[in-house]
């Protein structure tokens, strides 16, 4: 019987394992799966608790995809400005681990997927006011805690022009969406805020709720969303690949929350939502898709944007597993 031996291993014809290229895409295809998509604008919910997105036009959807060849298509309402409320979690974790690094942000949260919604505070309580992750609220608003800045609006300020700088986009803080925002209050993120502070985890309760709220109201149009996506995609001179690394692994495993594990097997790309119906996935090597549609599923991730995600995954063969 033939033995191996480690070298004979090494003489082993080495298959090219590639990552799928992109296959040219052409506009006229890409205004067909936004017109398929359209068909699933109306069967989402806007959420009620920020007024303001209660006040979008469900129909609205749009798409941008940047590619790595300075490449770009768009299709749909792609002049419409929204606030990334959680798709900003992956760019408050890739700006902490540029400053501060993964030892002291794996300080103050943790790694694992999570089964309850993002805003569970029966999550937090479970793991003793430990977050599990930073796409969930807990995890961020943790976060938020650690981001450089005497005052709210410095914190998110800080995050704001090291994006727009390293990204070369242009996110404004949209001030009426802040006001709404703060109009209703928001229990969970109080009583998450709250239990967080109990476990020692965050000082300056109020200020760091308040940081959050900033960061999750910046905000952008598809192309801006794709920009900040491109910092996910290669290399950079502003960041470590391991962060690179580490975010995009992060939002394979929680970006789009419970659903996160389903869509990883179906679509395979590191995908984060927000509740304003912004969606990005990351096409490593490639390129960046961004999508906006206000229409959220139950989960509370845009029901068109998974839909055209999911299109365009497969359709172009793009996820990371093969
Ligand atoms: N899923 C989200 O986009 C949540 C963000 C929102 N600001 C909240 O705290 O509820």
């Amino acid at each position: 019987m033939a033995t191996f031996t480690v070298k004979d291993c090494r003489q082993l014809p080495t298959t090219n394992y590639q990552l799928p290229h992109l296959k040219p895409l052409t506009p006229a295809q890409l205004e067909t799966w936004v017109m398929q998509a359209r068909r699933h604008t109306q069967e989402g919910k806007l959420p009620n608790y920020i007024p303001l997105l209660a006040q979008a036009n469900p129909n609205w959807l749009a798409v941008q995809i940047q590619t790595v060849t300075e490449q770009s298509y768009n299709a749909g309402d792609t002049h419409c400005t929204f606030p990334l409320m959680s798709v900003v979690k992956p760019f408050i974790l890739l700006f902490l681990l540029q400053q501060l690094g993964a030892k002291v942000v794996f300080s103050h949260v943790g790694m694992k997927p999570s089964d309850l919604p993002f805003n569970s505070l029966t999550q937090l309580i479970a793991d003793e006011g430990f977050p599990r992750n930073t796409m969930i609220n807990s995890g961020a608003i943790a976060l938020c805690s650690i981001l450089p800045g005497i005052n709210a609006f410095s914190r998110c300020e800080n995050l704001r022009l090291w994006l727009n700088q390293t990204a070369g986009c242009q996110l404004t803080l949209d001030n009426q969406m802040l006001d709404s925002v703060r109009s209703l209050p928001n229990d969970r993120n109080l009583a998450i805020t709250r239990l967080l502070t109990k476990a020692g985890n965050i000082h300056s309760p109020e200020t760091t709720l308040d940081a959050y709220n900033h960061v999750c109201c910046l905000a952008g149009t598809v192309a801006d969303l794709a920009r900040i996506g491109m910092l996910l995609v290669q290399a950079h001179d502003a960041i470590a690949p391991q962060n690179r690394r580490i975010v995009n692994a992060t939002m394979t495993t929680c970006g789009l929350y419970q659903a996160s594990a389903r869509f990883a097997s179906e679509v395979g790309l590191p995908t984060k939502s927000g509740v304003s119906g912004a969606i990005l996935s990351i096409v490593p090597t490639q390129g960046a898709i961004a999508c906006y549609s206000p229409g959220l599923d139950e989960t509370g991730n845009s029901k068109a944007g998974i839909f055209l995600i999911q299109q365009l995954a497969q359709n172009l063969n793009l996820s990371i597993f093969g």
